[in-house]
């Protein structure tokens, strides 16, 4: 089948694209992309105008909590790879944290097996060590010739160092990037906020930014030790972006996510106690948030990804020590990016294509061909004009704990394609998925 978009303002500088365009697909590859395509001819063919609209390669979530096996009611692969679609992604990178954990091929194959069929490609991530519990190493080579695409025990640190110095020099072998989820579990203890002024105000454990940024040096220190390459997940802090930096200016190879929960939320918003709040690493100080505002301006941030962390109403429910922590991120972060970044011009669509798009795939080792002939078809096309307000009861994921639900936002994904085939239509409010 092909189809023709005609009219659409494409962006992609890697491919030199950045104008007015008229894209054909024929069947999964971008058969032409140029200023005028004639539908003269053509058989079997659709025109989808998109005058008005933005068109940019599908974005790569690099930090996805999937929950299945083992926490179908909070998501399942199927309804997590669906939230994506309607967020504007083509591709999720699932985070081993299931029950059991992703610390043995059978895991794997099985999530393979059950993403062939789901809206995306899901990509999985293997744990660290056997089931995430940070003691003995996962057997690395068995997950890497599964399929695993990095390693992780996010939702735990490695809190032994000589285990995470092994599980480097493992990963290094087998060209697998380590993701730590920094926290340093003797000084986070059992905090559920961050530690500082609001902290003290409602009367809240807090969780110092030392326990993220100490687990951050660390980090940085064995992967110049090992030569690994170390990504870390959802660095939330003013001094773990120092540290980076420092890290960098050295050569030590690394890379690290920022959600866009830590860009435009801070302590306070804790302020009601509503659990949906609470998330880890915390919500920082508005110095923290201002950093982190300030390095994605400046072009320092490598990556954004959504910690998508779906949870049942009930584990939600009831007194904030109690709650569990996560935020459902894949249904508002393009739309939370845009209204706030790139319509107000701190950043434009290519940093974007950076960071949640080209970045991730290096980071993973996977294609991003961005939008040229013969690439394969994953694009989403953005209305910048749609006015929308955030409702958790229309997201396709289980997960409704989001701290944006009401947030008015301009600008929204209305269609993604993943390998040329239409996966969410939301022309006309449709908010519809196609298999
Ligand atoms: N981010 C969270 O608060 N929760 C994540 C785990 C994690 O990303 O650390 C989860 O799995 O629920
Ligand atoms: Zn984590
Ligand atoms: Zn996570």
């Amino acid at each position: 089948m092909n189809r023709l978009i005609k009219n659409a303002m494409v962006y992609d500088a890697q491919n030199d694209k950045q104008g007015k365009y008229d894209i054909l697909v024929n069947n999964e590859k971008i058969a032409a992309i140029e200023p005028l395509i004639s539908d003269s001819g053509i058989n079997n063919l659709e025109v989808i105008d998109a005058a008005g609209k933005v068109v940019i390669p599908a974005l790569i979530d690099i930090h996805t909590h999937l929950r299945e096996p083992g926490f179908e009611e909070k998501e399942t692969i199927k309804t997590g790879a669906e939230a994506a679609a309607a967020g504007g992604y083509s591709a999720v990178a699932a985070m081993p944290n299931t029950s059991p954990v992703a610390d043995n091929p059978a895991v794997i194959e099985q999530l393979k097996l059950k993403a062939a069929k789901a809206a995306v490609r899901i990509y999985p991530i293997g744990s660290i060590t056997q089931t995430s519990q940070g003691e003995k190493l996962s057997e690395i080579g068995t997950l890497a010739r599964a399929g695993a695409k990095a390693l992780s025990d996010d939702g735990n640190p490695v809190m032994n160092s000589e285990i995470m110095r092994r599980a480097m020099e493992y990963a290094a072998a087998f060209e697998l990037p380590i993701i730590d989820h920094c926290e340093d579990k003797n000084l986070s203890r059992d905090g559920v906020m961050h530690e500082g002024y609001y902290s003290t105000i409602f009367g809240l454990q807090g969780i110092p930014a030392a326990a993220e940024e100490i687990m951050v040096a660390r980090d940085i220190i064995l992967a110049e030790m090992t030569g690994v390459h170390l990504h870390l997940a959802h660095l939330s802090t003013a001094g773990s972006l120092n540290l980076v930096k420092e890290a960098r200016a050295r050569g030590v190879k690394l890379s690290f996510e920022v959600t866009p929960h830590h860009l435009l939320l801070t302590d306070q918003a804790v302020k009601d106690y509503d659990p949906v709040m609470k998330v880890h690493p915390p919500l920082r100080s508005e110095k923290d948030r201002q950093e982190l505002v300030n390095a994605l301006k400046n072009g320092e941030i490598d990556i954004l990804a959504t910690d998508h962390a779906p949870h049942t109403y009930e584990d939600k429910l009831g007194e904030f020590d109690y709650a569990a922590f996560g935020i459902s991120g894949l249904e508002t972060a393009l739309a939370l990016l845009y209204d706030n970044f790139i319509k107000t011009d701190l950043i434009n669509w290519d940093d974007l294509l950076r960071m949640y798009y080209y970045n991730p795939a290096q980071v993973l080792a996977i294609e991003a061909e961005g939008l040229k002939v013969g690439a394969r078809a994953d694009f989403l096309i953005f209305n910048p004009e749609h006015n929308w307000t955030i409702d958790k009861n229309k997201f396709k994921s289980k997960g409704k704990n989001t701290p944006f639900n009401g947030w008015q936002l301009s600008g929204k994904n209305e269609m993604t394609f993943v390998a040329g085939k239409l996966v969410y239509d939301d022309r006309e409010g449709r908010n519809e998925i196609i298999y």
